[in-house]
């Protein structure tokens, strides 16, 4: 058995330019069956670039893709079925409410109403079910489109920056709903420029920049791999900088008029020691983050 058997998805070397442009420029990586993929980072790194090649739609100049065991290029009526697309500017049929539209897309792959319904449950969108398309907000839109990309049930999800674009609130609506998705056993793979939410929903990710895969891990293991200092934060007054000083683990401590900072790299025992002294005020812990992997992997700020 190859490994195309056993993954949902192979990426294998992929390039795409564009004139002079390297787009994609050698990209690897596998999708495990009902894994939450996303594909990270800045505006232009060539995520949609590498998506569009996994989904069939774009032809990579060189190297090749397996989905579902099948080269998706040029696209294979075989696949459609398993396979759900959303699309950063998703098409809809003018003038037609949410269920309609739901309907419709579920018509076109010979599915009943019910399905239409159920989707519409899902995205929670029931109430607005006999409103027209274009009298929806962002994120109730974002909301349908995801809808429509699963109305005839597919195995593999592909999701084009879902969450852009949204409020905070709609953004986090929309993470339910992908987590739903994801608990259903769908195999999910998604753009975001947001590396705060991939670190939350992703079960791997890959982090692209200037059309190459710079790492790709679980969240936790990209974090931990830097080995980074937790920052301890407490207001002021509540020890002296000798005091933590001495504190077990810490390593390094900095003041100013507000707060203290404690820099350590055990931060249980050093927890531990504050909470039995009472000075636990205006605690904050900060420990390294996805944008520190990439300042790490790159000497550059995250800016998305
Ligand atoms: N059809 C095209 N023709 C020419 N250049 C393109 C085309 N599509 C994308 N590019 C360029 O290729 C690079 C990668 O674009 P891509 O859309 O894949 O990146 P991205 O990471 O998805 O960015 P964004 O988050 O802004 O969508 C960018 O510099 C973009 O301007």
């Amino acid at each position: 058995m190859t490994s195309s058997d056993v993954e949902a998805i192979v990426v294998d070397d992929i390039h795409k330019s564009y004139g002079d442009l390297r787009a994609v420029d050698g990209v690897s990586f596998t999708v495990h069956h009902g894994e939450f993929f996303g594909i990270l980072g800045p505006n232009g790194a060539g995520k949609t670039t590498a998506l569009e090649i996994m989904e069939g739609l774009r032809e990579p100049d060189r190297g090749s893709v397996r989905l579902l065991g099948i080269d998706p290029f040029p696209r294979k009526v075989a696949l459609l079925p398993r396979i759900g697309v959303q699309l950063q500017a998703s098409a809809f049929f003018d003038k037609l409410t949410a269920r309609e539209q739901l309907e419709t897309f579920a018509a076109l792959y010979g599915v009943g109403p019910a399905r239409a319904a159920e989707m519409l449950e899902l995205v929670g969108l029931t109430d607005k079910a006999n409103t027209r398309e274009g009298k929806l907000s962002g994120g109730q839109r974002q909301r349908l489109s995801i809808a429509c990309a699963l109305v005839h049930d597919p195995d593999v999800v592909f999701l084009d920056e879902p969450t852009a674009a949204l409020d905070p609130q709609a953004r986090r609506n929309l993470w339910d709903v992908l987590r739903a998705i994801r608990e259903r056993g769908k195999t999910i793979v998604y753009t975001t420029h947001y590396l705060d939410e991939a670190e939350i929903l992703c079960d791997r990710v890959a982090i692209m920049d200037r059309g190459k895969v710079l790492a790709q891990d679980t969240p936790a293991a990209l974090v931990r791999g830097l080995d980074a200092p937790a920052r301890i934060t407490l207001e002021r007054g509540a020890l002296t900088e000798a005091d933590a000083a001495a504190l077990p683990g810490a390593d390094e401590v900095t003041a100013d008029e507000q707060s203290l900072t404690i820099t350590t790299r055990t931060p249980a025992p050093l927890l531990t020691a504050l909470a039995e002294r009472g000075s636990l005020d205006g605690l904050q812990v900060r420990t390294a983050t996805l944008e520190d992997v990439f300042l790490h992997l790159t000497g550059r700020e995250y800016r998305a």
